[in-house]
């Protein structure tokens, strides 16, 4: 097999600020192969879409990649100059974000902003593009397309302008799109039909891509392979169906049981108690150990590393076969699961 599409490896991104050093992603590693989905999921503040928006060169000016590298198509994202940098954003990696309007100009019309992109790069004539993004809104569900490309933003609803910024994504034919937190602004019946579309549409273009969700019944539904973020790293990667049969970091067990309808106990909501660390911290220990039920006294001596436990199912975690264990027996057999592993915490 030749090289995967994307290889990240060791990635670390700090953000400056008055208080002190934000460090936003703590040594990031994942590959991601051509056509393949994978969900990147955790809570707030977790590092997913810095993660992302770091290998863009979209972090700002006070954010900094302090380490790593990321290979995209045989080029380190990481060391591309700015400009290089802005030719692989649009061409060959796109992406979208919640709210529409970040990428689509306000006083542009819609037509204009989709054949922009494919006219600055010398691809199409002028008449070609125009037949290409009516092609594009004609895909993503736009009604009487040639039509619509006179309008501007404002005149769509939140899920139109959704399926728009997806046409203007995908006008360069990517062979990467990173969505990040696609669909959380839209209602739920609307959420459904913008993810089926990307669903069909990655199927026809044979691209690659990467969801970013705090939401893990939409990664599980439309991707292949899930990375679990906690603290700026990744605690557990794996196929969907290993992640939800082989649970084996605590943190993702926790996630899947505070959603009802994929977790283990399927009956009741259990929130993930405590609040995650702040990121002006640096970890020597495990960074879920205050909120772990799993814990012993090497984790809060150590860090675990992210380790291949199985083919394709990496976990970062001391206690792996014992949260496999008790996410398999059901929540009420976790606890005494864990009074046979653990050793005392000395505080
Ligand atoms: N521009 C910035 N300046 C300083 N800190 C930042 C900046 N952007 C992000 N951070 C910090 O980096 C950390 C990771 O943020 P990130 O946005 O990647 O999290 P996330 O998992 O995507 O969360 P959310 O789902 O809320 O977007 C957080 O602690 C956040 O406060």
């Amino acid at each position: 097999m030749g090289a995967p599409l994307l290889e990240v490896k060791d990635l670390k991104v700090e953000f400056k600020r008055p208080g002190g050093v934000v460090h936003a992603v703590n040594g990031v590693n994942f590959t991601l192969e051509a056509g393949q989905s994978l969900g990147i999921v955790g809570e707030s503040g977790s590092g997913k879409s810095v993660t992302m928006l770091s290998l863009l060169g979209l972090i700002g000016r006070t954010g900094r990649v302090v380490g790593g590298s990321a290979m995209f198509n045989g080029v380190d994202l990481v060391k591309m100059a700015p400009r290089e940098l802005q030719d692989v954003r649009g061409r060959d990696i796109a992406v979208i974000f919640q709210d529409p309007m970040t990428s689509l100009n306000p006083i542009m019309k819609i037509g204009a902003q989709i054949t922009e992109s494919m006219r600055m790069r010398k691809i199409y004539s002028a008449a070609e593009a125009k037949e290409r993004a009516i092609e594009l809104l004609d895909r993503v569900g736009i009604p009487q397309p040639a039509k619509r490309l006179n309008d501007y933003p404002y005149q769509f609803s939140g899920g139109m302008r959704q399926r728009v910024m997806i046409a203007l994504a995908l006008a360069l034919k990517p062979k990467l799109l990173i969505a990040d937190e696609p669909t959380t602004a839209l209602d739920v019946t609307v959420q459904a039909q913008v993810l089926d579309l990307l669903e069909s549409l990655q199927d026809e273009t044979g691209m690659a891509m990467i969801i970013i969700t705090h939401d893990l019944g939409v990664a599980t539904n439309y991707c292949d392979n899930l990375a679990v973020m906690y603290a700026g790293e990744i605690v557990e990667m794996t196929t969907v169906d290993r992640l939800v049969e082989h649970t084996s970091h605590p943190y993702a067990l926790g996630l899947l049981n505070s959603t009802m309808e994929i977790g283990h106990g399927k009956t009741a909501i259990q929130p993930i108690p405590g609040n995650p660390p702040s990121a002006l911290k640096v970890h020597k220990a495990c960074p879920f150990a205050p909120r772990c039920r799993f814990k012993s006294s090497v984790c809060q001596e150590r860090k675990p590393e992210l380790t291949t436990v199985e083919p394709n199912h990496l976990v970062a975690c001391f206690h792996a076969d014992a949260v496999v264990k008790a996410a398999q027996q059901g929540d009420d057999a976790a606890a005494e699961v864990m009074l046979n592993v653990a050793q005392p915490i000395h505080a």
